[in-house]
């Protein structure tokens, strides 16, 4: 779920009445399950993305990690950068294996997280002396 909001003026969504003062939820969770949105929507395959047009900064609805409209994440874009730094980073220093089968299961709680953790083993892919000379 999104963090909650209150609707501020009466509204109709998808034909059902909202009054004003309703809280409201957008099961985000949900959207990201939604087989007549998603091709195998609970498979891990990153690669759907690939050649999608979709864009995750609130104006596509299926996928909505930082929110939308007016509320929308205001460190979205900080965000985004942060992740891809710390994915590029990883991923250019270390060889990741998994340990063990991955398994999707979640557990549930303020935030989504896997039931049981994954297992990686690391492997330094680049020689120690190039790390030591990288400045960030
Ligand atoms: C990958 C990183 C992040 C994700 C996935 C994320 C996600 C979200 C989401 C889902 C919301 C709620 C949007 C809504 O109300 O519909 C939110 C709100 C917010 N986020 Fe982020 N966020 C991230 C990083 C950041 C960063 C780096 C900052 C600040 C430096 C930040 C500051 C805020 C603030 C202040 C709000 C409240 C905005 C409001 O209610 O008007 N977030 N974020």
């Amino acid at each position: 779920m999104l963090v909650p909001h209150a609707a501020n003026q009466q509204c109709q969504v998808n034909g059902y009445d909202i009054p004003s003062g309703t809280v409201t939820f957008v099961n985000v969770w949900a959207i990201g399950r939604d087989a007549s949105v998603w091709e195998m929507p609970l498979k891990f395959y990153p690669e759907r993305f690939l050649d999608s047009k979709i864009d995750l900064r609130g104006q596509h609805f299926e996928l909505l990690p930082f929110g939308s409209g007016r509320r929308i994440c205001p460190g979205l874009s900080l965000g985004i950068d942060s992740v891809h730094l710390l994915l590029a980073n990883l991923l250019h220093v270390f060889d990741w294996s998994a340990i063990g089968e991955i398994d999707m299961t979640e557990k549930y709680g303020m935030m989504c997280s896997l039931a049981k953790p994954l297992v990686a083993a690391v492997e330094m892919r680049i020689p120690r002396q190039l790390l030591e000379t990288m400045t960030c």
